[in-house]
C-alpha cells in the first residue's frame, strides 16, 4: 500500500496511471475500513494552510463585542456567522436525549457566490483581509474537493462526471473553530466536552488541526472504538466521510462518526488544563437541489435501495435544525 497506515500521499493521483489506481484504490481501502484517512502533498498549498491557520487565530482572538457584529442567528438557517461558546450543541443530537454542552466558537461561510444566503462578516476595518483571504481559501478547497471527489469515483467505479456534476455548485460550508483552554476536570463529569460524537451531513469533509490533539474517529470494523486522529503537520488534510455519501453510496461507505475531547496525553484527572485548539472544516456538499437516492451503481436485486428519495437541502436542514435543538 502506498503511504503509511492511515496516510496516504496525494501526489501518486497526479501521477503515471498506475500510480493513480493504487492512490484511488488506497483511499477507497481507507476510508472503508478507519472512517477516515489523512492526504499528504494535497493540491492545497501548504503556504495557504499556515495563513488560514493564523486568520483563524486572529479571528478569535477579536474581542467578543466584534465577533459578535458577524453573529450567527439563534436558529439553524442560515447557517453562516459567529457562534459563541454554547449556542451550538452537536451533542444535543444523542440518541439518549441528554445534552452534552460543546466547549467551541465557530464561524461558518458558505460560497461567496451562493444566491440564497450571505455571508456574515465583520466590517473590513475591524480585521482587514480576512474576507478575502477565506473568499480565496474556499475556492481552493473546493478545486481540491473535486479532485478528491473524481478519486472516490474512479475507486468505486461510478461516473465520475456524474458525481462531480451534482457537486459543481460548491454549495459547501466551511467553518472555522477555536476551542479555549478549560481545565480536564470541566470534561470529567459528560455534562461537557470538545464538540460530541457526530457525523458530518455533506458528502466528504475535509478538516485541518493544529498540533494539540483530541480529535478522535470511530474505527469502521471496531464500532464504538475510536482512534486518535493525530497531525504531523497543520497542513495534512484529514479526509471524513458524511452522510450524504453514504446515502448516495446505499451504505458502501458509512459515515464516520467522530469528536474532539481530550488530547491522548492528558486525562480527566489530571488537575491539568487542556490547551486551546484550534481547527477548520470544510464540508463539500451535493448541490442543495440534487437527490441523495443512492447512485445507480449501489442498487442491485441482492442490495436494493436503503433510502428514501430526499434533496441535499432537505437532508442538510433536518440534520442542522437538531444542532441548535429545535
Ligand atoms: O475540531 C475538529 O477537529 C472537528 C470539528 C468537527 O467535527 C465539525 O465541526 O464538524
Ligand atoms: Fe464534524
Amino acid at each position: 500500500m502506498a503511504g503509511k497506515g492511515t496516510t496516504l500521499d496525494m501526489s501518486l493521483f497526479y501521477g503515471t496511471t498506475e500510480q493513480k489506481q493504487a492512490f484511488c484504490r488506497d483511499l477507497l481501502h481507507v476510508l472503508r475500513t478507519r472512517g477516515g484517512v489523512k492526504l499528504q502533498n494535497h493540491p492545497i498549498p501548504d503556504k495557504d494552510i499556515y495563513d488560514l491557520f493564523s486568520w483563524t487565530k486572529k479571528f478569535f482572538e477579536l474581542p467578543l463585542e466584534t465577533k459578535m457584529k458577524a453573529e450567527h442567528p439563534p436558529q439553524a438557517n442560515p447557517n453562516r456567522g459567529y457562534s459563541y461558546v454554547g449556542l451550538e450543541n452537536v451533542g444535543a443530537i444523542r440518541r439518549d436525549g441528554k445534552i452534552t454542552r460543546d466547549i467551541k466558537e465557530t464561524v461558518d461561510f458558505g460560497s461567496a457566490t451562493d444566491d440564497l444566503v450571505d455571508n456574515r462578516w465583520v466590517p473590513e476595518e475591524d480585521l482587514p483581509g480576512f474576507r478575502a483571504f477565506m473568499e480565496y481559501f474556499y475556492d481552493k478547497a473546493f478545486k481540491a474537493e473535486l479532485d478528491i471527489l473524481t478519486a472516490l469515483a474512479i475507486a468505486l467505479g461510478v461516473d465520475e462526471q456524474h458525481l462531480r456534476s451534482i457537486h459543481n455548485r460548491a454549495e459547501n460550508e466551511f467553518r472555522i473553530l477555536h476551542y479555549p483552554a478549560i481545565p480536564a476536570s470541566d470534561l470529567s463529569d459528560g455534562t461537557a466536552t470538545r464538540i460530541g460524537e457526530h457525523t458530518d451531513f455533506g458528502t466528504i469533509t475535509l478538516l485541518f488541526q493544529d498540533a494539540v490533539g483530541g480529535l478522535q474517529v470511530e474505527d469502521q470494523e471496531n464500532l464504538g472504538t475510536f482512534r486518535d486522529i493525530e497531525s504531523a503537520s497543520p497542513t495534512d488534510m484529514i479526509l471524513n466521510i458524511g452522510d450524504s455519501l453514504q446515502r448516495l453510496t446505499n451504505d458502501t461507505f458509512k459515515a464516520a462518526t467522530h469528536r474532539v475531547t481530550y488530547p491522548p496525553s492528558i486525562k480527566a484527572g489530571d488537575g491539568r488544563i487542556l490547551p486551546e485548539r484550534y481547527s477548520v472544516a470544510y464540508f463539500a456538499k451535493p448541490n442543495r437541489q440534487a437527490s441523495l437516492l443512492p447512485l445507480k451503481e449501489f442498487i442491485t436485486d441482492s442490495t436494493p435501495c436503503h433510502y428514501d428519495d430526499v434533496t441535499a437541502w432537505e437532508w442538510n436542514n433536518a440534520r442542522i435544525a437538531a444542532l441548535f435543538g429545535m
